[in-house]
Formats: C-alpha cells, structure tokens, sequence
C-alpha cells in the first residue's frame, strides 16, 4: 500500500510568530478533522524546525520536513545545514531538488544524487522533486527530460534504499503561476515515473513508490488530481500558507 502525503513547502515566508501561529493552527485542526490515513508533512524554513517539533508528536499525523540541506555530513561549510543536524532536532524528511534550488541555487543531478545519499544514510526521507520548464512542455522531450532528473539522481540507489523515496512531481510552469496541471497531465506523468522506476527496480517497488504533485495545487483542484490513481498525494507552496486551505487540500487526500 502506497503512503499517501500531502507536505507543505512553505518556502522563505513568515516571521517566527506567525510560524508558530500556523503550526499550532494545522496542527490543531489535523487532530480535530482529520480522520484518513494521510500523513501530513510540514516544512518550514530551517530557522524554525527546532522550535516547530515541538508542536508535533510524534507517532502522529504530522512530521517535519526541510526543504533543503548540504550533501556533506559535517564541516567547514559556512551557512549551510547538514543531515546529521537535521535528525537531531527529530526531522523526518527532507524536499530535495525543488526547482527553486536547481534554478537559483545551480543544484545538478549529480549533486542531488550526493545529497539523497547523506538523507538516507541519516534515516531520513528524502522528497524529491523533479519536473519540466514550459519550455521542454511545449517544444521538447519533456518525459525524457523528467525520467532523466529520476535516472541521474536516484538510480545509483539499492532497491532497499531506492523503495524509501518519496518523489514529487513539479513542473515548472505550473509553480506559483496559478496554472496547474490538468488531472490528465498529473496523471500521464506520474504513470510515465513509475513505468520508468518499474524498468530499474521492478513492479512491486513501483507500485509501492508514493509520487505527489505540486503546482499550484490548492483546495480547488486538489480532490480532483487526488482522484487520480498514480498520484499519491501534494507538494504544496502557496496554499499550505492558510491553514484553513491547506486543511482542505488535506481532506481531499484522506
Ligand atoms: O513549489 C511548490 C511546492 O514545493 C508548489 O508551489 P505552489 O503550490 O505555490 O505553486
């Protein structure tokens, strides 16, 4: 049985005050009204994920995610956070390769195939998002193009470890545009990733590997890219924000 997710990337937004406001409101409102099997996964800034575990018991509906960190485990690497640093505030997983970071921050698929490795070696699980310009979608390969990101960066991994992964799907154009994909353009990808992980790891792993989407996903559309039968659940920006709307995203998965 596949896991069903729904995360909420919340990228650089909010002050440590309306932080704390919003983890304690979604936190509040999953253990009232939410009643699936879901797991909801939260990823503040890095400043906050200390102070946020706090608001989350474990064992429970909601864990931690960051949404970046280095691919070394320790050392003279000013600014940046590591693995090891992250499971010993208790994070349970890390967004990996989001576009923001492969456009502003020149992150490669061999960089990233480094940094799953340290995530899984500190027992952590790695979300890692792949997905196309609009560029590629209306004049390239797109599917090759989004096979490869899985390709360079994951395959290297064991099937033990490969079978940890969780992957999101998120093209690029549908992010913070407010232009999502359709239900049917979810669909085919998601079916495209997992024929494609099924070629290197098999059918079983395949049919066991969680795939989300993200872009512009939002309490609107969410139910209906949900319904669909290889996408597994939600990367969420904009709309995990509200805690009333990213509560409705979450319903709509459980
Ligand atoms: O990038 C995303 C999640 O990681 C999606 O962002 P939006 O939901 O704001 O489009």
């Amino acid at each position: 049985m596949r896991k069903k997710i729904v995360a909420g990337n919340w990228k650089m937004n909010k002050t440590f005050e309306e932080a704390k406001a919003l983890l304690s409101e979604v936190v509040n409102m999953i253990s009232d009204e939410v009643t699936g099997d879901v797991e909801v996964v939260l990823c503040p800034p890095a400043l906050y994920l200390a102070a946020s575990r706090q608001y989350i018991t474990s064992g429970g509906k909601v864990s931690l995610g960051a949404q970046n960190c280095h691919e070394k485990a320790s050392g003279a690497y000013t600014g940046e956070i590591s693995a090891p640093m992250l499971q010993s505030i208790g994070v349970d997983y890390v967004i990996l390769g989001h576009s923001e970071r492969r456009q502003y921050f020149g992150e490669t698929n061999a960089l990233l195939a480094e940094k799953v490795n340290i995530v899984l070696e500190n027992g952590l699980t790695p979300i890692f998002c792949c997905g196309e310009s609009r560029d590629l979608r209306e004049n390239g390969d797109y599917i090759g193009f989004v096979k490869d990101q899985v390709t360079e960066s994951l395959f290297h991994l064991s099937a033990e470890s490969f079978a940890k992964i969780v992957i999101a799907y998120e093209p690029i154009w549908a992010i913070g545009t407010g232009l999502t994909a359709s239900s049917a353009q979810a669909q085919d990808m998601h079916f495209e990733l997992r024929q494609h992980i099924a070629s290197q790891y098999g059918d079983a792993i395949a049919q066991d590997i969680t795939i989300l989407y993200g872009g512009s996903a939002n309490e609107k559309n969410a139910a209906e890219l949900f319904a669909q039968p290889d996408v597994d659940g939600g990367l969420i920006g904009g709309a995990s924000l509200k805690s009333r709307e990213f509560l409705t995203v979450v319903k709509a998965r459980q």
